[in-house]
């Protein structure tokens, strides 16, 4: 199983929720990466964590103020990316154009989804994994695996239907190692988190729960 936490914009110390993911996946073995806010990216891999953007645009290099170029994030040390989400809603074309950027840039893709339809419709688009998350879930405390455990399996479905090469993550209200087990019971190759970790007063114990089952 893999674990990609995205810190979103919350208020923890970046550099604390990476090295205690580092440490964690030295000792379980676990694969763990962080996704911070772009600014703190090259902080965050200095530490030796594994590093994702939280998003990249569509544009290549040239007049696009603003923008966060998939080859800036790669140069500052990230190795993978996110890529839509139901707090950054993109258009399906616009999705498609961050997939190709990114994967110029050598960045790894996960494009997050919010419902299994969804989750078919942008493995069409040839990222390495997908992630559903229901937005109705995001942020609350009960799990997406015990809470709606049709959605992991039919979007582990969805995503094999189109392109059985591409990973399918679950995310949602996941804070527990139980989650974790039930979402790899369900199919799930990996887990996207955030306020389980980024909110928890000592994230170093969340991450090495999240890992215990495991
Ligand atoms: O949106 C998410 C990860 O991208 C999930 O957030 P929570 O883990 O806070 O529910």
């Amino acid at each position: 199983m893999f674990i990609l936490v995205n810190l979103k914009a919350y208020p923890c110390d970046p550099i604390e929720v990476a090295t205690a993911a580092r440490d964690v996946a030295e000792e379980s073995g676990v694969r763990i990466a962080v996704s911070p806010q772009a600014a703190d990216i090259s902080r965050v891999a200095d530490t030796g964590v594994e590093t994702w953007a939280q998003h990249v645009d569509p544009n290549d290099y040239g007049s696009h103020t603003g923008s966060t170029l998939a080859e800036a994030v790669a140069e500052a040390g990230a190795v993978g990316t996110l890529i839509n989400h139901s707090e950054k809603r993109m258009k399906l074309a616009d999705i498609d154009g961050s997939v190709q950027a990114a994967e110029r840039a050598g960045l790894e893709t996960c494009v997050c989804a919010n419902n299994p339809a969804q989750i078919g419709a942008v493995s069409a688009l040839g990222p390495d994994s997908v992630a559903v998350e229901p937005p109705e879930l995001i942020g609350g405390d009960v799990s997406v695996a015990t809470a709606d455990p049709g959605i992991v399996t039919d979007a582990v479905d969805s995503a094999a239907n189109v392109d059985e090469d591409v990973d399918v993550y679950c995310g949602a209200g996941i804070s527990t190692g139980d989650d974790v087990v039930t979402a790899e019971e369900l199919g799930a190759s990996g887990i996207l988190l955030a306020s389980g970790v980024a909110k928890a007063d000592d994230p170093r114990a969340a991450l090495e729960d999240l890992v215990s089952g495991l």
